[in-house]
């Protein structure tokens, strides 16, 4: 069974290794989703694969180095494309969460990147 739990968080980033010319060249923002998917059995007294406020409080810590923040600041996101953050978020969520089966980071509602560790 797989479930997954989504979160946001606000950040400016810019991407220092495209064009001068590629708009996001410039320090500008948006509004991430996070999408936590986790892979597990149903335990048949709870119903759950995770109780969802466990994943939230484990997630928390996490979440917190990134939101409002220059998240080229952040170390091992000097080049913070949406691939690099979700590999970023799984590497740290994954010893806390370890049912985690893949992290999506969604720049815009159309376009997002998903690691599953591979
Ligand atoms: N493979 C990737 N391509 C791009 C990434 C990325 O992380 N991985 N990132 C960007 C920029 O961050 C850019 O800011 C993307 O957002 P945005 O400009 O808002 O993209 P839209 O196409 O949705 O903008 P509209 O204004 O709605 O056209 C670029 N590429
Ligand atoms: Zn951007």
């Amino acid at each position: 069974m797989k479930i997954v739990q989504a979160f946001t968080f606000e950040a400016a980033h810019r991407l220092p290794n495209v064009p001068e010319t590629h708009r996001c060249y410039r320090m500008h923002g948006h509004s991430y989703r996070v999408e936590l998917k986790l892979e597990g059995p149903v335990d048949p007294r709870t119903g759950f694969v995770a109780d969802f406020f466990d994943v939230e409080a484990a997630f928390a810590p996490v979440l917190k180095q990134l939101d409002h923040y220059t998240l080229n600041d952040i170390k091992g996101l000097e080049n913070p494309t949406a691939e690099h953050i979700a590999m970023w978020i799984y590497e740290r969520t994954k010893p806390v969460v370890p049912t985690l089966a893949a992290v999506a980071v969604y720049e815009t509602p159309m376009s997002w990147a998903e690691y599953d560790g591979d």
